[in-house]
């Protein structure tokens, strides 16, 4: 309950920080609108019983009133809808950037890796779009709250017996709810089809797979499995339509009775001269209403629960990503002297042991090479390394202090990386180089050195604005680099700090030659033992063996433990696996 309290205040509190004066404007006019319905009625009323009467006075007063009220619905209309729209944009905007702060801020990447995490990180990025709709829901229900209460308030003087109308309303709400429950079951339940259905969708139409789908003739394929899935959800929500639509029948069988009802029992009153026939036209009107205010409570009834539960996940990443962050209180060394040591490290993903056991040591200054099969767990290392994670057991010290207890952040700050899967940063290319040291993202010289390092002058200077040129096609005057191009780029990015203790570079070249790769690593190695970089560690994960042999270390990854340590003139000399692989590869270059 505490939980679900706290989902609703945090929710409501992105609506009114992002726009307080029109949420406080949406909830005040919708109760003006709310009112003046029913009060509306109020006034045909009293027309009525004047009219009847010959009170041209009564009457006057009477038709002012109505057209007041006419005039506040028009107008607070008009601003409850504004306000709306303000609300929901401007929360969008609040909640999208929240979101971007808690998924991307969150330290470590399980929630990205863990299926049980992933699946709730992918149902919030679904809905996210629904998390700025508290207060419209809010307002909605606070509407009918309104509605209900001056229309009990107006049926009382009538009969109390008449009080039965909002009562009623109940019941109908709860058949409505009921109703689109239906439905929301049966879009859940088709959800995964769903999400085919989009998938072939996609691939049917994308680019990136349009090559394959010639060549291998997948057209009809993936044409017919698409409508055979569509017909799967299509069905499926269909009957939950009909369902809902019988549920609906019986809800109107019992609103025409009980409208009926109401109507007789005014008439009673008036044949009884107990009441007027301005009441009649009171009941009838109030009657009616009652049908459209239950249809809004249970539209924004609904609305409020599913977007409380969207809110609950919000809370749920919130708490998450509050308890991955690693403060620790040991500061990160300037230098390093001895290097890092990782001693007895395990770890795995949920029911997949990975690392198990692994120790070795990376000496400052020195250039390591991590290979293994497929599978082996370099990346898996790496990204311990990185601070991505944290050892289930064992220890990776750094020149003798735990990194556990370092603060996650600064440890990262003073580590470069360059990836596989890298990213492709639609910038102009000085800031898609330039965001690997941010302090220094408009330095010119900086970025150019560090393309410069990365070897990626060439792709630079083949752009037509060079570093200010946008990269990605869909932007204005944007150009597309290919596979190789971006990787580069990306390089350059991981080599913008000029001061860091850890470098990786895992496989970032794979989309290289093996020329390309061995003469970056052979001027990366250099950099790394110039004087300046000397304590560095680089740590650099290939399949390539020709650019393998250059580090003063290879670390031989096996089943996620070391295998073997040497330099290459070292293993090559004790015949072990390193040898092995490093013959089958070049005997492939022969
Ligand atoms: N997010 C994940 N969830 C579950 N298992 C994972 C996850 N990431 C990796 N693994 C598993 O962990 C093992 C080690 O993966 P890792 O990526 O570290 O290997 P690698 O040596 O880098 O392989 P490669 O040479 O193919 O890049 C693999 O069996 C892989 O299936």
């Amino acid at each position: 309950m505490r939980d679900t309290v706290k989902a609703y205040a945090a929710l409501m509190g992105i609506g009114f920080r992002a726009a307080p004066w029109h949420a406080t404007a949406q909830l005040l006019t919708g109760i003006v609108f709310a009112t003046s319905v029913p009060i509306g009625g109020f006034g045909a009323k009293l027309l009525v019983d004047a009219a009847i009467a010959g009170d041209l006075r009564a009457g006057l007063l009477a038709a002012g009133m109505m057209a007041i009220t006419v005039g506040a619905a028009l107008a607070s209309v008009f601003y409850y809808v504004h306000c709306l729209f303000t609300v929901q944009e401007r929360a969008g905007a609040v909640a999208s950037q929240r979101l971007m702060e808690l998924i991307g801020g969150a330290e470590g990447l399980a929630h990205h890796e863990r299926a049980d995490y992933l699946d709730q990180v992918q149902r919030i990025r679904e809905e996210h779009w629904r998390l700025p709709g508290m207060v419209n829901a809010t307002a909605g229900l606070v509407r009918v709250a309104a509605t209900l209460a001056v229309t009990a308030v107006l049926l009382v003087q009538v009969d109390p017996f008449l009080l039965f109308l909002p009562v009623l309303s109940a019941l109908s709400f709860w058949l409505g709810k009921v109703s689109k429950d239906l439905k929301v079951a049966a879009q859940e339940a088709t959800s995964e089809p769903e999400r085919l259905r989009r998938h072939l969708f996609e691939l049917g139409t994308s680019v990136s797979t349009a090559g394959e789908l010639r060549v291998y003739g997948l057209t009809a394929l993936l044409g017919e499995r698409h409508h055979r899935v569509s017909n799967t959800v299509i069905g499926q929500r269909n009957r939950a339509s009909w369902r809902g639509a019988g549920l609906q029948a019986i809800d109107g069988a019992v609103n025409a009775l009980a409208y009926i009802g109401a109507i007789g029992l005014a008439l009673m009153h008036v044949v009884n001269h107990n009441a007027t026939a301005g009441d009649v036209v009171l009941v009838v009107g109030l009657a009616a209403q009652m049908t459209s205010t239950v249809g809004t409570a249970v539209m924004y009834g609904t609305d409020f629960l599913f977007v409380l539960r969207v809110g609950q996940r919000f809370m749920w990443l919130k708490q998450y990503a509050a308890g991955t962050r690693r403060t620790g209180s040991e500061a990160v060394p300037e230098t390093l002297h001895d290097g890092i040591e990782l001693w007895d490290v395990r770890f795995g993903y949920p029911g997949k042991p990975v690392l198990d056991g692994v120790s070795v040591r990376l000496p400052a200054g020195a250039v390591v090479a991590l290979v293994g099969d497929n599978g082996a767990g370099k990346t898996t290392l790496v990204k311990l390394l990185s601070g991505f994670g944290k050892p289930e057991s064992g220890q990776i010290l750094v020149d003798g202090a735990d990194m556990a207890a370092f603060d996650t952040a600064h440890w990262q700050q003073r580590c470069a990386a360059a990836f596989q899967d890298f990213a492709k940063l639609e910038f102009p290319v000085r800031e898609s180089v330039g965001v690997g040291d941010l302090p220094r993202i408009d330095d010119l010289v900086a970025v150019g050195a560090a393309v410069e390092r990365a070897g990626a002058s060439s792709v630079v200077q083949s752009l037509p604005q060079g570093l200010e040129t946008q990269l990605g096609t869909r932007w204005d005057d944007g150009v597309e680099l290919s596979g190789g191009q971006w990787q580069k780029l990306a390089l350059a990015r991981g080599l913008m700090r000029t001061d860091p203790l850890l470098v990786v570079f895992d496989e970032p070249t794979a989309a290289l030659d093996a020329h390309t790769e061995h003469m970056l690593f052979e001027r990366f190695a250099a950099a790394a033992r110039t004087a300046r970089q000397r304590s560095t560690v680089t740590l650099l994960v290939s399949h390539r063996f020709s650019t393998v042999g250059m580090a003063d270390l290879i670390v031989v990854l096996d089943q996620g433990r070391v295998r073997e340590v040497g330099s290459h003139q070292e293993l090559m000399a004790g015949g072990g696996m390193y040898a092995e692989l490093y013959e089958l590869q070049s005997r492939g270059y022969r």
